[in-house]
């Protein structure tokens, strides 16, 4: 970790992403290939073992004592009850607030950005990683949760919204409850979703569908419990199938 004066100047996504400036630069890409892969091979050493977890994700500006701050502590204590590890992006806000929840009842994880400002996890984590690149960091949040929990935030959070949303959409994830927390934050988007995507057949008239809205925490937890129960009694009828199959094959 660097801090104060040791601090550098630009990130490691913004030398790796930037194809001006000196050329020497680019002779170093296939070294950092090395630097990414190391990367991969820590987050998915250190979160192996998670177990089933749901992210929840959320502005990096609220503050403690705000509705919302609240609303994603109780969403982490819910999740954490009813078995969830709770993941986060381990900075404070709504990411501080989840993990607040999620501890010392249960398993509380970070997963933080290396930023060009001066910035430490936040204190409620047990298991925490710094990563250096959004990107190997985004592939963490999909591989190591079952499920997203979003409550109102800025570009961050749309961000890792419409990635998940994309990845259920064209089917690269499977059945992946995605819970939208502020009914009146969010309402907007969905109208626009409606009214515009669907109305100038950019997305599917289904598709808005992939979004649970609510404003009560234990609605959240509801409906995540119920999609894997139901994931899995379909995981189970599939087996008995394929198992019968067989039988009559042999
Ligand atoms: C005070 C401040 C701005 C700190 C930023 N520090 C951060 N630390 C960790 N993850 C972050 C941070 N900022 C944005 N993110 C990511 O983007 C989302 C929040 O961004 P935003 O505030 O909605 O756009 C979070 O879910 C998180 O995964």
């Amino acid at each position: 970790m660097l801090s104060g004066k040791a601090m550098p100047e630009s990130t490691y996504d913004q030398r790796l992403l930037d194809t001006r400036g000196s050329v020497e630069w680019l002779h170093q890409d296939p070294w950092r290939v090395l630097r990414i892969q190391s990367e991969f091979v820590e987050g998915f050493g250190l979160l192996a073992e998670v177990g089933p977890a749901v992210s929840v994700f959320g502005s990096a500006r609220i503050k403690p004592g705000s509705e919302y701050y609240e609303l994603a502590e109780r969403v982490g204590q819910g999740l954490v009850e009813a078995g969830y590890a709770v993941i986060t992006g381990g900075g404070p806000g709504i990411m501080e607030a989840g993990n607040k929840g999620a501890n010392p009842g249960g398993l509380s994880v970070g997963l933080g950005i290396e930023l060009p400002f001066e910035q430490q996890l936040n204190e409620h984590i047990d298991i925490g990683i710094s990563f250096r690149y959004f990107f190997v960091r985004k592939t963490m949040f999909i591989k190591y949760s079952q499920a997203f929990v979003v409550l109102p935030g800025g570009f961050g959070t749309m961000d890792e919204l419409f990635e998940a949303l994309t990845l259920v959409q064209t089917g690269k994830i499977t059945r992946f409850p995605i819970v939208l927390v502020g009914r009146e934050f969010w309402s907007p988007l969905l109208e626009w979703f409606k009214g515009t995507l669907v109305a100038e057949g950019m997305i599917s008239p289904e598709d808005p569908d992939l979004l649970h809205l609510t404003d009560d925490p234990e609605e959240v937890v509801r409906v995540i419990v119920e999609a894997h129960r139901e994931e899995n009694r379909r995981r189970e009828e599939t087996a008995v199938v394929e198992a019968a199959a067989t039988e009559a094959g042999t």
